[in-house]
C-alpha cells in the first residue's frame, strides 16, 4: 500500500540503530544466529477495553518488496562516524546487497480483536533481518490499528447508522491520510470522501458539497438548485450556510423539484449548532413534506463520545460525517506497540528464552514462541491464552493471570478455540491469501460480536482475561528469578 504512493525503495524505512546492531551481529558473526520477535502493545488505545489488528496488508506488501537498492547502498555508504570515517564497511554493505527477506512470520489476520501482550505478529528468522524490521513493522502495525480501533469504537455507537470519512484534510500527510482512510473502513466506516483511497483500495466513496458552494452563489435556493440539476443523482444538500432551518426549508423545495423530475433528495447535511435539536427539527419537516426516506448527515467535530450523547439526546443523524478526531486518533496519537526479543538460538539448536526486566511488572516481556488461543462457549470468547509452542498447553489447559498469579482459570478438552496467529511468510515466501479489506471489515464485526458488552464500554470497560498458559508463566517466573539473582 505504502509502495505505491512512494517512488523509492521503502528498505531503509528503518531506525539508524537496526542498522548499526545489524553491522554489529554482522561483525561478530551472529547475523544469521536465529531469533524471535513478538510485537503486542501493553494498554489498549483511548482507555478502552478492545484493539483491533490492522496494517498486516502493509507488513506484507514491505516484505515481499524489501530489498536494499543501489542507492539506498551508496547512502549507507556515505555515513561516516565521529572520526569521519565511513559507518559501515564494504563487507556489510556487499552483505546488505545480497540479503533477501528469509524469515517466518504469523500474524492474527486484519480485523482481528486483540488484547495487551498478546503477539500480533511474530517473527522468526536472521537476528539481523529480525532486528531491521523493528521499526518498520511498528510504523505499519501500531498507527493502523489505533486508527481501526478509534473507528471500531464509533461503529458501536453508531449501531446501523451510516459512518463516512472525512479526515484527509487533517490527516498526518499524505500517508497518515491514505492509511487512516483504509484503517477506518476496516473498523467499520462505511464510505471515504478520499478519492485516491477509493481507487487504490476500493472502499465506496461519498460526499455532498461544502459551505463555498452555497456562497458563491447570490441565494441558498440558487445553490442548492444548480447543484441538484447538475447531479440529480447524488443530493446531499448542506444547509448551514446561514440559517439551518431555513436552509431545510429550501432544500425540501428542491427535494420537491427533483420528485417531480423522478428523482429524490439524498440527504441534507447539518455542520454547526445544536446537532441534537436541528436534527429532531429537520427529521419533523423533512417527514410532515414526505420526504422520511431522505437521511440528515451530521458532521463538526464528532467523535465517539459526541456521537453517543447525541444519541442519549434523541437526534435524529443517521449519517455520521467524521474527520480530524478519527484520522488523527486525537485523544491518544500513538499505540504503543513494542518488539521484543523473546527467544535465540544456541549453537546447540535449542531455544534460550529472552526476557526484558523492568522495575514495572507490565513492561517485563514474555518469552518463548507464542501462540494465543482464544477459548469460548456458547455465549461468546471467554477468555485467550498465550502460550509457548515449545511446551503446548496439556489437554486441559490453565492460564494464570501475569499480573495475580492466584487468579486462575481451567479449559477442559470440549472447550471451543481457535489459536489467532496464522503462518504469513515461511523462509521469506508468502503462504497466506491476504483477505480482502472488505473481509477485513467483516471480521472486525463478527469478532465483536462475540465479545460481553462490558469489554467494549467506552468508559471504564471490563478486562477481557487474558492469561499466560501455567508451563509459560512458570517459565517466565523462573527466568525472572534467575535474571535477578544474576544482577
Ligand atoms: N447537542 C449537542 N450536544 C453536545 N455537543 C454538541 C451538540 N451539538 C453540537 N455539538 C458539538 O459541539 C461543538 C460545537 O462547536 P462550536 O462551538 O465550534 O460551534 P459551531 O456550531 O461549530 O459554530 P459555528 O457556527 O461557528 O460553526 C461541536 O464539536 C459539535 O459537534
Ligand atoms: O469536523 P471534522 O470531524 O474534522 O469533519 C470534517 C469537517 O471538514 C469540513 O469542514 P471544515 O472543518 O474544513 O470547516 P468548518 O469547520 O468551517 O466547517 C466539514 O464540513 C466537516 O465539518
Ligand atoms: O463530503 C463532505 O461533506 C465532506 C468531505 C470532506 C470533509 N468534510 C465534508
Ligand atoms: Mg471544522
Amino acid at each position: 500500500m505504502i509502495n505505491q504512493l512512494y517512488d523509492t525503495s521503502l528498505s531503509l524505512l528503518t531506525d539508524l540503530y537496526q542498522l548499526t546492531m545489524a553491522y554489529g551481529y554482522w561483525k561478530s558473526g551472529k547475523a544469521e544466529q536465529e531469533a524471535v520477535f513478538n510485537l503486542y502493545f501493553r494498554k489498549h488505545p483511548f482507555q478502552g477495553g478492545f484493539t483491533v489488528a490492522c496494517g498486516l496488508s502493509s507488513v506484507m506488501e514491505y516484505l515481499e518488496a524489501y530489498a536494499l537498492s543501489e542507492a539506498d547502498l551508496r547512502y549507507l555508504r556515505s555515513l561516516t562516524g565521529s572520526d569521519g570515517q565511513p559507518l559501515f564497511e564494504e563487507g556489510f554493505l556487499e552483505y546488505l546487497r545480497n540479503l533477501t527477506f528469509r524469515c517466518d512470520v504469523e500474524a492474527v489476520p486484519e480485523g482481528t480483536v486483540v488484547f495487551p501482550n498478546e503477539p500480533l505478529l511474530r517473527i522468526k528468522g536472521p537476528i539481523l533481518q529480525c532486528q531491521l524490521l523493528e521499526t518498520p513493522l511498528l510504523n505499519l502495525i501500531n498507527f493502523q490499528s489505533l486508527v481501526a480501533t478509534k473507528a471500531a469504537r464509533m461503529r458501536l455507537i453508531a449501531k446501523e447508522d451510516s459512518l463516512l470519512e472525512f479526515g484527509l484534510r487533517r490527516a498526518q500527510g499524505p500517508d497518515g491520510g491514505m492509511t487512516a482512510s483504509r484503517a477506518a473502513y476496516i473498523g467499520g466506516f462505511d464510505a471515504t470522501s478520499n478519492v485516491l483511497a477509493g481507487k487504490l483500495y476500493g472502499i465506496p466513496v461519498k460526499g455532498t458539497h461544502a459551505h463555498s458552494w452555497v456562497m458563491s452563489f447570490d441565494s441558498e435556493l440558487e445553490a442548492f438548485e444548480t447543484y441538484a440539476r447538475a447531479m440529480p443523482n447524488n443530493v446531499t444538500l448542506l444547509v448551514d450556510t446561514y440559517d439551518s432551518i431555513q436552509g431545510v426549508k429550501h432544500a425540501i423545495e428542491v427535494g420537491r423539484q427533483l420528485r417531480a423530475r423522478g428523482y429524490e433528495l439524498g440527504g441534507i447535511r447539518l455542520d454547526s449548532g445544536d446537532l441534537a435539536y436541528l436534527s429532531i427539527e429537520a427529521r419533523k419537516l423533512l417527514d410532515q413534506a414526505g420526504f422520511q426516506s431522505t437521511s440528515i448527515v451530521a458532521s463538526n467535530d464528532l467523535d465517539e463520545y459526541l456521537m453517543a450523547s447525541l444519541k442519549t439526546q434523541g437526534a435524529r443523524i443517521g449519517v455520521w460525517g467524521i474527520g480530524t478526531k478519527l484520522v488523527t486518533a486525537f485523544d491518544q496519537p500513538a499505540l504503543g506497540g513494542v518488539y521484543k526479543l523473546a527467544a535465540i538460538k544456541n549453537p546447540e539448536g535449542t531455544w534460550e528464552y529472552k526476557l526484558k526486566l523492568s522495575e514495572q511488572a507490565v513492561k517485563v516481556s514474555t518469552p518463548g514462541i507464542q501462540q494465543v488461543r482464544r477459548f469460548r462457549d456458547e455465549g461468546g470468547f471467554v477468555a485467550d491464552m498465550i502460550y509457548d509452542l515449545e511446551t503446548p498447553p496439556p489437554a486441559e489447559a490453565t492460564i494464570v493471570d501475569p499480573y495475580d498469579f492466584t487468579r486462575r482459570r481451567s479449559f477442559g478438552t470440549s472447550v471451543a478455540y481457535e489459536d489467532l496467529l496464522v503462518p504469513v511468510f515461511r523462509a521469506g515466501q508468502k503462504v497466506y491469501q491476504l483477505p480482502s479489506i472488505h473481509e477485513a471489515r467483516r471480521r472486525v464485526q463478527e469478532q465483536l460480536a462475540l465479545f460481553h458488552g462490558g469489554v467494549k464500554r467506552l468508559v471504564n470497560p471490563h478486562t477481557y482475561p487474558v492469561g499466560l498458559e501455567k508451563q509459560l508463566f512458570e517459565l517466565k517466573t523462573n527466568l525472572i528469578l534467575s535474571l535477578r539473582a544474576q544482577k
